[in-house]
């Protein structure tokens, strides 16, 4: 069967997007896999999928998987680039699009000037909930990688992120600790690593090094989460410029358990037929 999908990227994080909605379809992680190959498939940071929502007050079901196949609970530039989809595709006309996640209900709202905002909903730090393997809830967590001592931020956007405040994200050791900490034991599932450097209490610069999928040009949930790490040490205030090696993210948080805020951009690539194996 050719199965239809629109190549996406939300500031060079890039997505295959499929609409399981007039189509069917079912994806095999080695599937999956081999659709991210950027030499064999077609290549992507992400997997996003459309369905019909489960919850009678949503419009949608967001499903997102990384390359390596695995299932995610939340991605914030593919859900700017969720909204964009479904009205391009006309599966809705609305501005404001409810849809539901893994990681929670996101609000999407598509701006007069095509940029979109997402209510990211509201950042969590109990270790609990990333899971982090921690006996209590601090802003900074000493981590231990490779017989040095970090201190990290532990936040979760309904997927978790640690974050490692750095001089310098140019000369960061993305490379070598990126994979270190998203695998490090002390996360069960496995952890987003960002790399943020604090260039004033309005703007940062980050790399993320993400969970299932290498380091990206540009990490939605990783902006959320290192800003609201940022603005809980006091060394952030809302609103926030994150600089990605993509692009610009604004996001805007009041902090305790208001809902945080990401505008940024949507891009549609190009459109495709692909034959499932
Ligand atoms: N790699 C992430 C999912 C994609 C997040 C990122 N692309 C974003 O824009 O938030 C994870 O395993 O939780």
């Amino acid at each position: 069967m050719l199965l239809h999908f629109t190549k996406m990227h939300g500031l060079g994080n890039d997505f295959m997007v499929i609409d399981l909605i007039t189509q069917r379809a079912r994806l095999r992680d080695e599937q999956i896999r081999k659709l991210a190959d950027r030499r064999f498939g077609i290549g992507f940071d992400q997997l996003l999928v459309v369905e019909p929502p489960r919850s009678p007050d949503m419009d949608f079901r967001y499903r997102i998987f990384n390359a390596d196949g695995s299932e995610v609970e939340n991605c914030g530039n593919g859900a700017r680039c969720f909204a964009r989809f479904v009205r391009d595709q006309r599966l809705t006309h609305k501005r404001e699009i409810h849809v539901e996640t893994a990681g929670g209900p996101l609000t999407l709202v598509v701006n007069d000037d095509d940029q979109v905002t997402v209510d990211m909903g509201t950042p969590r730090f109990e270790p609990a909930a990333l899971p982090f393997d921690a006996t209590e809830d601090r802003p900074l967590h000493a981590l231990e990688v490779d017989g040095e001592r970090y201190e990290i931020g532990a936040v979760s956007m309904g997927n978790p992120h640690a974050v490692l405040r750095v001089d310098d994200v140019d000369t960061a050791p993305v490379e070598r600790l990126g994979p270190l900490i998203e695998r490090h034991p002390r996360f069960p599932r496995r952890v987003n690593a960002g790399f943020m450097q604090v260039v004033s209490p309005h703007e940062i610069r980050l790399r993320v090094f993400e969970r299932g999928t290498g380091e990206t040009l540009a990490c939605g949930t990783g902006a959320c989460a290192a800003v609201a790490s940022g603005i809980r040490q006091g060394l952030l205030e809302s609103p926030v410029t994150v600089h990605l090696r993509g692009g610009d993210l604004r996001i805007e948080w009041s902090g305790d358990e208001a809902p945080l805020l990401m505008t940024g951009p949507a891009e549609r690539v190009f459109e495709g037929r692909i034959a499932l194996a």
